[in-house]
């Protein structure tokens, strides 16, 4: 199953930069193995702010939210998700 999610990052303006350098350092460890593994396939950067559009693709809506509550920033970030399924005009022949 196909996921977009919209995940806007929000560190507090007061956090120990040490803190959230760790928990950037953690995220990207984390967001790297997902993509090796082909979990999290697309990643980009929203320009011009502190969020990404990201593509999962995961068996379940249940191992969605397990993989988004496990990523470090999870508790500074608000998310957005929708699912994705075949578009009836699409040339593909494979959702990748
Ligand atoms: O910087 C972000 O958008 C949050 C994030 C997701 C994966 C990662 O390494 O950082």
């Amino acid at each position: 199953m196909l996921f977009h999610v919209k995940m806007t990052v929000k560190l507090p303006v007061d956090m120990d930069p040490a803190q959230a350098a760790k928990l950037k350092a953690d995220e990207k460890e984390l967001a790297q193995r997902l993509q090796r593994e082909g979990k999290w396939r697309h990643l980009w950067r929203i320009a011009g702010h502190y969020a990404n559009y990201s593509v999962f693709d995961l068996a379940s809506v249940e191992e969605l939210h397990d993989t988004l509550m496990q990523l470090p920033l999870f508790p500074y970030m608000e998310i957005e998700v929708n699912g994705l399924c075949r578009h009836p005009s699409s040339i593909h022949q494979d959702d990748r």
